[in-house]
């Protein structure tokens, strides 16, 4: 905080501060003597003989001393000013700001020898010399009028009185130190003070002054300056500062810290292509130097990463380089292909990615192709990357008009093979939906929807007649759903528990989970809600598959109807039983926590974990339906320890989700073609089962847990594997390597993997080796640093 005084005075402050207060010091007394003039002309005296000086005004930090003055002196027959010889009194009042009542704090009693001072309230009150006022460690509470009245000889004077403004120093708060762009940013600067004058208050950014509001509160005695921004990126680091100014008496301002930071998720801008040939073109003439240059936006500075995918190959694109620009020397046809720039930055523990690619070729144009511009025939040659003039010999000559129809008619044809394809595509779709929506009838007989609260009613059908009716939408009347209490959270999703009418008119209820969509949610988001919804419909049930109950489409808010999965998460209930966790708190007694004994899961367990998220995942495939990012934490779990998938998808749908939440990727559950090309199939979900097993068996560790997300890009790019963890089989951790193959085609399909499974659950305890646990999988906290941290080589 910087102060600059017109009129204080300050024994505590620094030696900065003291200089400054010598010269407000000086300025008050200067102030002063022009009072005392005035006085000498103006005021009515006590006396002929005997006279006062009255004090001046002055405003005063809170938290300083200040003196006020008051002189007695006679003057002889000159005009000048004597000692006083004859006895008089000196009493010094004081009325508080608000108050109409004045109370004496200080007095002084002459009998023209010497003086004497009776203080008031000797804490805060001083005398000095005769009849100066010293208020000592000033407060708000002590802004007022004082005056000192003189009676000498009996004949009192009406007195001199000054206003004590005590200003309190401003504070400034950031309420919003940590924003994301475009998000608003509140700055407050608070004053209290006291006293007739209100300060001038403004924000400002070094010298530049902002528009800010004001706010007086508390009978005029709190002020609140409140500076609105918009966060942007530019603002990295800006810090605003808060000027108090009390004209003519003193400056003081307040910074508010912290600094700003203003979170951008990576966005990339633009990818620039340049070559030697002189173009900005992704035709590159042979030989030329192609310098391509990406530009992302973010903050923290996303890095970035260039990788390659040569043309006509399938294999996995490669990684070329860790900067923003990327430069090929000589172009030739070998470097032809797709090249891929990604920028990644992460903000608070979130990994943001963006990406943008773009297709080098050589330059078509070889030798001899003739163009007609201007009637005069010109040539392109490749090898130089320039036009040349030169005279045409013979050989057919295009106007360009010629060209532009012949494009266009290209253009037309290809659009009507899209529209064809698509078309075609459209059709097959539709058709493998009625054929699911057909086997789902074909089960809906004998389908009974849980009972989720089992002592009720063990063995009842779930839907009754009358919602049978209603069975092929699924849908039931909004009156027979209950929301109870807000559970969780999905990106556009708020996750409620909730009860329904298990039959309509009656009280018979069963619990159930509710996902309702988010009234803002945007028309992608409602897309993305009911096509899953639609696909949860048409998927015949399975004990692996969280089951739909039901859904409400008719009004808004949509609404979904879950069975529960009582254990929350896979990856909760995976920590919960961990090892090291032997008690659990259920409840506090009186003073003392009650304890409950839990169960390590054992290594049987942890196998049937794998091979029930193994089999629900097989379910799925066989209606070609992928997962939605599928790890321990997005796996659900029910009594009695039984995996619930949900949020899967056809791929194109769920590539399209992944496109569209792209930011907040999954990096360490997803395969390499999912991270560079947005692909999304059966194998990368097999990858991530390979990772969502390493989970299991590591009790819901993180997985790559020393590693940041840009790490684990590059690790996996360059063929490195989690290393095996020392307390599993060689079998078991083959099974998860075989998972995180480069090649899609290498890894296991789900029939196999199960069947691999299958055999080692019978001897559990061999592959899953206790005695040899990690000991950082024996504590609580044993997910967050673990030493899992060896690196393979695939
Ligand atoms: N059937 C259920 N039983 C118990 N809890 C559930 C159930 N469904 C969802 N939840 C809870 O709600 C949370 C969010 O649900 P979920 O992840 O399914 O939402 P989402 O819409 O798929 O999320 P996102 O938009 O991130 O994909 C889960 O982590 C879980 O804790």
């Amino acid at each position: 905080m910087r102060i600059r005084y017109f009129g204080a005075e300050d024994n505590r402050r620094n030696a900065d501060e003291q200089q400054q207060i010598e010269r407000c010091r000086h300025n008050t007394m200067a102030l002063s003597t022009a009072f005392m003039l005035v006085a000498l002309t103006s005021r009515v005296l006590a006396s002929d003989l005997v006279k006062i000086q009255g004090p001046s005004d002055n405003a005063i930090i809170v938290g300083n001393n200040v003196e006020l003055f008051c002189l007695v002196y006679t003057t002889d027959e000159n005009g000048v000013q004597q000692k006083v010889t004859q006895p008089y009194n000196v009493t010094w009042y004081f009325k508080p700001e608000g108050v109409n009542v004045s109370r004496v704090v200080l007095e002084f009693i002459s009998d023209g020898q010497s003086a004497n001072s009776v203080s008031f309230d000797s804490s805060k009150y001083k005398a000095a010399e005769v009849a100066r006022l010293q208020i000592l460690a000033i407060s708000l509470g002590d802004a007022g009028l004082y005056t000192c009245h003189l009676d000498a000889s009996g004949q009192p004077s009406t007195g001199y009185g000054a206003h004590l403004m005590v200003i309190d120093t401003p504070a400034c708060h950031n309420q919003n130190p940590e924003s994301f762009s475009e998000q608003n940013i509140t700055l407050d600067c608070i004053i209290n003070f006291r006293g007739y004058r209100m300060p001038i208050v403004d924000w400002r950014l070094g010298t530049l002054k902002l528009n800010s509001t004001t706010e007086v509160l508390k009978n005029k005695s709190v002020l609140i300056e409140t500076l609105t921004l918009t966060a942007t990126e530019q603002m990295n680091g800006y810090v605003y500062h808060c000027h108090v100014e009390y004209p003519g008496l003193a400056q003081i301002e307040c910074m508010a810290h912290p600094s700003l930071r203003v979170y951008k998720a990576a966005q990339i801008m633009s990818v620039v292509v340049s070559s030697s040939s002189g173009q900005e073109s992704s035709r590159i003439a042979p030989g030329a130097k192609v310098r391509m240059q990406c530009s992302a936006q973010g903050y923290p500075v996303p890095q970035y990463t260039w990788y390659f995918r040569p043309r006509g190959s399938s294999s996995m694109p490669r990684k070329l380089a860790i900067q923003d620009y990327y430069e090929i020397p000589s172009f030739q046809a070998t470097d032809e292909g797709m090249y891929y720039c990604y920028a990644i930055n992460e903000i608070n523990t979130r990994v943001f990615r963006d990406s943008r690619n773009l297709t080098l070729q050589l330059q078509e144009v070889e030798y001899n192709q003739q163009y007609n511009v201007g009637g005069q025939a010109w040539s392109a040659s490749s090898a130089g990357g320039e036009l040349q003039a030169q005279e045409s010999d013979s050989g057919i000559q295009f106007s360009p008009y010629a060209v532009g129809a012949l494009i266009s008619a290209g253009l037309a044809v290809l659009l009507i093979i899209v529209f064809v394809v698509l078309a075609m595509r459209l059709k097959r779709e539709r058709k493998i939906r009625e054929k699911l929506a057909r086997a789902h009838d074909e089960t809906l007989d004998d389908q009974e929807v849980e009972l989720l609260d089992e002592g009720l009613q063990p063995n009842g059908h779930f839907l009754p007649a009358e919602y049978s009716r209603l069975k092929m939408s699924w849908e039931i009347p909004r009156k027979d759903i209950r929301l109870l209490e807000q559970i969780g959270r999905g990106s556009f999703v708020e996750v409620w528990k909730g009860r329904m009418r298990r039959t309509p008119g009656t009280n018979d209820i069963v619990r159930i989970i509710v996902k309702k969509l988010d009234a803002e949610a945007t028309n992608k988001e409602r897309h993305f809600f009911s096509t899953e919804l639609e696909v949860m419909k048409m998927v015949p049930s399975h004990p692996n598959i969280v089951r739909l109950i039901g859904s409400y489409t008719s009004n808004e808010p949509w609404l979904t109807m879950l069975e529960v999965a009582q254990e929350g998460t896979l990856q909760e209930f995976l920590q919960r039983h961990r090892p090291g966790q032997q008690e659990i708190v259920i409840g506090r007694g009186d003073d003392q926590p009650v304890f409950m004994r839990k169960h390590t899961l054992t290594a049987q367990k942890l196998l049937c974990l794998a091979a029930q998220v193994a089999s629900g995942l097989e379910h799925l495939q066989k209606f070609k339906l992928i997962y939605y990012r599928l790890q321990s934490a997005r796996v659900l779990v029910a009594k009695g320890g039984v995996c619930k998938l949900s949020g899967f998808g056809f791929p194109h749908e769920i590539g399209d989700r992944n496109m569209y939440q792209q930011a907040s990727a999954p990096i360490r559950w997803m395969a390499p073609e999912s991270l560079v090309e947005n692909v999304y199939n059966t194998k990368t979900d097999v990858w991530s089962y390979g990772v969502l097993v390493w989970e299991i068996l590591h009790f819901g560790m993180t997985p790559w847990p020393r590693l940041g997300p840009q790490e684990v890009l590059e690790s996996v790019h360059t063929g490195k594997r989690m290393p095996p963890p020392p307390h599993c089989s060689k079998i078991i951790y083959g099974l998860m390597m075989k998972c995180w193959m480069a090649n899609p085609e290498d890894r296991p399909t789900y029939d196999a993997i199960l069947e691999s499974l299958s055999h080692m659950v019978t001897e559990a305890e061999a592959h899953v080796v206790y005695a040899h646990l990690p000991a950082y999988l024996q504590s609580l906290d044993g997910g967050a640093d673990g030493d899992a941290d060896g690196i393979s080589h695939a």
